[in-house]
């Protein structure tokens, strides 16, 4: 990609894990984009952040660094069913292309675990999963992540599981907006 013009990972004013930086040399990511030279910062330094940058400026790994280094940095661990990540996106598409780099990231740190969780599939199913696996990190598309959220009669109480959420990230958030909060039947 052309618009890694921002410097190397170690360049960063806050150092990356090693596991991180071998992954990133794994796949050969020499140089940042400029979001993710904006955001990884100050995600790391707690900062809420919102970035606006176009298709394939790199956002995913903005988010998806300082996701597995905000956990890294977690005095408690997390435990089995507690999540410290959410990500909302609002396709399908983009949620398994994040689970994919999130996957490929997490590698490295088997600790965590992640569920992706969208429609397309039977509910019962991310129950299931969610209850025998856990998950730390989720990614999700609105509509499954409500219909989660109202699982508790199958046994998952989502809610009590993001109450110690770390890091929200709402990806497109205004294709997000756009498709509004009112609950669909
Ligand atoms: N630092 C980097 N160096 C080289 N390639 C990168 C770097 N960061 C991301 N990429 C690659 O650039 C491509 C676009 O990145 P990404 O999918 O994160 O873009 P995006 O801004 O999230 O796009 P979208 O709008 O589709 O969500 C991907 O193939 C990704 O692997």
């Amino acid at each position: 990609m052309d618009n890694t013009t921002e410097g190397t990972w170690e360049s960063l004013p806050v150092k990356l894990n090693e596991g991180i930086l071998q992954t990133l040399e794994e796949v050969k990511f020499t140089h940042m984009t400029p979001v993710q030279a904006a955001c990884i910062p100050l995600f790391m330094r707690n900062k809420d952040v919102a970035a606006e940058a176009v298709t394939g400026s790199g956002k995913t790994l903005a988010f998806v660094i300082p996701i597995i280094e905000l956990l890294l940095k977690r005095e408690e661990k997390l435990k089995k069913m507690q999540v410290g990540a959410l990500v909302v996106t609002p396709t399908r598409e983009l949620a398994l292309q994040i689970s994919e780099v999130m996957k490929q990231f997490l590698q490295k740190f088997p600790q965590f675990t992640q569920i992706l969780l969208i429609g397309g599939t039977n509910p019962i199913e991310d129950v299931e999963k969610f209850k025998e696996h856990g998950a730390h990190i989720v990614i999700a598309t609105p509509g499954r992540l409500e219909d989660m959220f109202r699982r508790k009669a199958d046994g998952l109480d989502l809610a009590s599981s993001v109450k110690g959420l770390d890091v929200l990230v709402l990806d497109e958030a205004d294709r997000l907006l756009d498709m509004g909060f009112e609950a669909r039947y």
